[in-house]
């Protein structure tokens, strides 16, 4: 966007740098009080040249200004370099020191503002950078990272060396994948966006952030519908001896999505269990009485039930991974061609099929924990940036919804840009809280036809009930979400 807008457009490097530099300045000053004392790092490049933008501005509101370089003077950018003559152009005093003298004064600063590294960090901080770092960061002064904290990399959220734990991000133009991959999360702290002049036509996103506003924005408003779920029925696939509370949580939870019309399918041996759990949904066993889990026999008749009323099937939650419940699961997913959400041991039941086909017509929604995705993507998941990748490929090849639990949560279609929240669900990998989301999933499904935005109302479904219970986070269970 920025070359794009400098030697397309024709917005000069300089003047963008001026708008960056008023942007954060007009921030600052909303958050620190006048005639406070501030110092600026300053590295080479045009990160230091936006910190230089803003000790000039700042330095006409009456701040006391220091202003630190961490490499040479004389080797600074153009743009940083015509604002380090503006700087020195002011009637005012403004204390410019290096490194090396940095260190020797004790003077007390009340906010720092780090103009050291910015989108052209490109290995690990070395010194005087990490130096700084290490001093900045046993501060416990309010800290503005301009763009990136320092030793952040704005696409990965991995920490380069060492890493600026920032108060406030001001991240210029755009926000980055970085601030909620990874380390990002806990480094950036709060990120305020100032915007520039970058015409929208430049503006290609690699993620759209689902936040609350933005989810509501997107969605169509369901009033249209005369019944809010007239997508049909939701058929539950789910359980095995020990583990039918997979299955009652999951239920539990597209019921309590307001979807009308669940269908428990069980095997026959597990009935009573759910008859005395799940009241108002309706059950439908298969098998004989000492069947406890699905096996291959049980797929003629559970295809015949999902032949009834049209809907939408989701399959896992508590299967187990019995050698028959396996082929089991792949029969089913195979044969019923219709949309299907695949969580937990369905998961694992596809981790396990060689070379498989997802019937042209099916639509699937995955929702993997990291370990699940690596089973399907049959590679190492090292970290999230790589989760990120590896999700947003598969989903585009292999033409399937994925929503790739962890933090953030990672929805890649066959759109090629990914979606991704910027708060916090990482509860979603906890026992019990992905039977859950898997519930929400498919009971969204059904009350939006668009599969992502099943995925985003889920997920905003459990973030909500967490934010809105009284319960510790550590201490939630999953019926508190429900
Ligand atoms: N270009 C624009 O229109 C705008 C840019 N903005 C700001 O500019 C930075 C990006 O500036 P750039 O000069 O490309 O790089 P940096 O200032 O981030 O880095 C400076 C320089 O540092 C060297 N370097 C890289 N890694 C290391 C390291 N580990 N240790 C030491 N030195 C390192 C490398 O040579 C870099 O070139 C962007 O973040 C914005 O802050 C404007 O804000 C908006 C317009
Ligand atoms: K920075």
């Amino acid at each position: 966007m920025d070359k794009q807008t400098i030697n397309e457009f024709g917005i000069d490097g300089f003047t963008l740098m001026e708008i960056a530099g008023t942007r954060a300045a007009d921030f600052i000053l909303s958050e620190i009080p006048n005639s406070s004392h501030g110092l600026f790092f300053c590295g080479k490049g045009n990160n230091g040249g936006d910190a230089l933008v803003i000790a000039r501005l700042l330095s006409q509101q009456d701040y006391d200004i220091t202003v630190c370089f961490l490499s040479r003077r004389d080797d600074l950018s153009a743009d940083a370099g015509k604002n380090l003559k503006l700087l020195q152009k002011l009637d005012v005093e403004i204390e410019i020191l290096d490194w090396d003298d940095f260190t020797l004064n004790k003077t007390e600063y009340d906010f720092v503002v780090d103009g050291m590294l910015g989108t052209g960090l490109n290995s690990d901080v070395r010194a005087p950078y990490s130096d700084a770092i290490e001093w900045l960061n046993k501060q416990d002064i309010p800290t503005f990272a301009l763009d990136v904290p320092t030793g952040l990399h704005a696409d990965s959220g991995r920490i380069l060396g060492t890493v600026v734990q920032a108060d406030f991000t001001l991240s210029f133009g755009a926000l980055k994948t970085g601030f909620y991959l990874n380390e990002g999360f806990d480094t950036a702290g709060e990120v305020i966006l100032c915007e520039l002049s970058f015409p929208n036509k430049y503006k290609k996103p690699t993620a759209y952030l689902i936040d609350e506003p933005w989810v509501e924005a997107n969605s169509p408003s369901t009033q249209t519908k005369k019944h809010k779920y007239d997508g049909g029925v939701l058929y539950i696939v789910a359980g095995s001896e020990g583990l039918t509370g997979a299955g009652i949580l999951a239920a539990k939870s597209a019921w309590s999505a307001g979807l009308g019309a669940v269908v428990l399918i069980t095997p026959k041996g597990l009935l009573e269990i759910y008859e005395k759990q799940l009241i108002q949904i309706i059950k439908k066993p298969v098998g004989s009485r000492d069947d406890m889990y699905f096996k291959e026999s049980h797929v003629e008749s559970v295809l015949d039930i999902l032949q009834g009323k049209p809907g939408k099937l989701l399959i896992g939650p508590g299967l187990g991974r019995q050698k028959e419940t396996i082929h089991f699961t792949q029969k089913i997913l195979q044969q019923f061609g219709g949309d299907a959400v695949i969580d937990a041991d369905a998961l694992f039941a596809l981790s396990q099929w060689e070379n498989w086909e997802k019937p042209e017509e099916a639509h699937w929604i995955l929702t993997p924990h990291p370990g699940e995705l690596k089973g399907i993507a049959k590679q190492e998941v090292n970290d999230d940036f790589e989760r990120f990748q590896i999700a947003s490929k598969l989903a585009q090849q292999e033409d399937y919804t994925i929503l790739s639990k962890g933090m953030p949560s990672i929805v890649a279609t066959t759109k090629e840009t990914p979606y991704m929240t910027g708060y916090d669900t990482r509860i979603f990998s906890r026992a019990g809280f992905g039977d859950v989301l898997a519930g929400k999933t498919g009971a969204f499904w059904l009350k939006y036809e668009a599969s992502e935005l099943a995925c985003f109302h889920a997920l905003l479904d459990g973030h909500q009930k967490t934010m809105e219970s009284d319960k510790p986070t550590g201490q939630l269970e999953p019926l508190d979400i429900i």
